[in-house]
């Protein structure tokens, strides 16, 4: 076997390489460009770029709250200003200032196959892989592109990167009493989930199941603005009582942005904005989760019916289309109180959550 880096593995360093704030050389067919994360936007590196001649892509959820117009469909391409490209691009990027210091336009954006829009589309979704803000500054290449710097190419794989079991041990649990730990590590050097397995549950019957996204300022603060931590528990201890059970915890921090970027929604809700609103402004959809990888795991752990403890339909729709029968759907209401009750009847309205 080949000891370079294959295309994915190349892939997991531009993430890395995003978050550090080095650009990164993405490719598609005999064009290429520099693409650097725009909240980063400091510094030498961000003069060089403008010097490269970089535009800014953003979201058309963050062109929206902006009033600049998509001629991209789900991406806006705007010209950098030329005094002062590297605030604006972080003001553009960031909504932190939107109220106190509104973006005012004229925008002008790019349109058509002018600056390798290909090549921005993959910027904005590496940004969102790498959980940085979706904005990216996008300098597309005249000459050789310089050394040194990961190359990509435009495709990312749509296909669920397989899992292998990396460790499991015996975990003893205050709520749910006997259990394991089982760390699941995928092949494209994206995020580990973990298998927490109450008991020895059967599976020859439906095996009461949780997915639960991390979160944590509920799950570990015990932050008042969600019900995760209780459901966590409850989750844990509803699976002890039952001998038997798979709570499967799922390192999508913030519905899949990171917790940087919920931390910036949580500023954006103290300004009055409601949780799918602020996911919005910054640029993001408001779920971007991938709930493939919980039937994935499921799988893994050779499980293929489950009594489902959740109040998301979503999450019992993917199950269902990826093989998992979900016999029963088991509500999971705790935790609630007066600091998240505009929370939970946001989800409920705009998300579909049932109550
Ligand atoms: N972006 C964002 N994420 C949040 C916010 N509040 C909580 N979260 C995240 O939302 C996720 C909640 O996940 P879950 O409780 O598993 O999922 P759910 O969609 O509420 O569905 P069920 O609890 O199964 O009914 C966690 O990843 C939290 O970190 C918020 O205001 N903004
Ligand atoms: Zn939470």
């Amino acid at each position: 076997m080949s000891l370079l880096p294959t295309p994915q593995e190349m892939r997991a360093r531009a993430r890395a390489d995003l978050r550090l704030g080095l650009p990164v050389v993405i490719v598609q067919g005999g064009t290429a460009a520099l693409v650097m994360a725009a909240e980063q936007a400091a510094g030498e590196r961000v003069a060089g770029m403008v010097e490269a001649g970089a535009y800014l892509a953003i979201t058309a959820r963050r062109a929206e709250t902006l009033k600049a117009r998509a001629y991209d469909g789900d991406m806006a391409r705007l010209k950098l200003p030329a005094e002062g490209a590297a605030a604006w691009a972080a003001a553009v990027a960031d909504p932190a200032s939107d109220l106190a210091q509104p973006m005012k336009g004229p925008f002008t954006a790019l349109r058509g196959t002018d600056g390798c829009p290909e090549i921005a589309r993959a910027g904005l979704r590496l940004a969102k892989e790498a959980r940085v803000l979706p904005a990216v500054l996008v300098a597309p290449l005249t000459g050789p592109a310089p050394q040194g710097l990961t190359r990509i190419g435009t495709q990312a794989d749509e296909a669920l990167a397989p899992f292998a079991e990396a460790v499991s041990a015996r975990l003893p649990m205050h709520l749910a009493g006997r259990g394991k730990l089982h760390v699941f590590r995928p092949g494209d050097g994206s995020e580990e989930h973990y298998v927490v397995e109450v008991g020895r549950p059967d599976r020859e019957a439906p095996v009461l199941t949780r997915l639960h996204s991390a979160c944590f300022t509920g799950d570990v603060l015990g932050s008042l603005k969600c019900d995760c931590g209780p459901q966590l528990h409850a989750a844990l201890a509803a699976m002890g009582e039952a001998g038997g059970g798979l709570l499967l915890y799922l390192n999508q921090e913030g519905r899949g942005i990171g917790l940087a970027n919920k931390m910036r929604a949580y500023s954006l809700q103290d300004q009055g904005f409601d949780t799918v609103e602020a996911n919005h402004r910054l640029g993001f959809e408001d779920d971007e989760r991938d709930f493939r990888i919980g039937a994935a795991l499921l799988g893994k752990m050779g499980v293929g019916r489950v009594r489902l403890m959740t109040n998301n339909p979503a999450k019992i729709a993917m199950m269902q289309a990826k093989g998992i029968e979900v016999v029963e759907r088991v509500p999971l209401k705790v935790g609630r109180t007066a600091e998240n009750a505009g929370y939970l009847a946001t989800k409920a309205a705009k998300s579909g959550h049932l109550l």
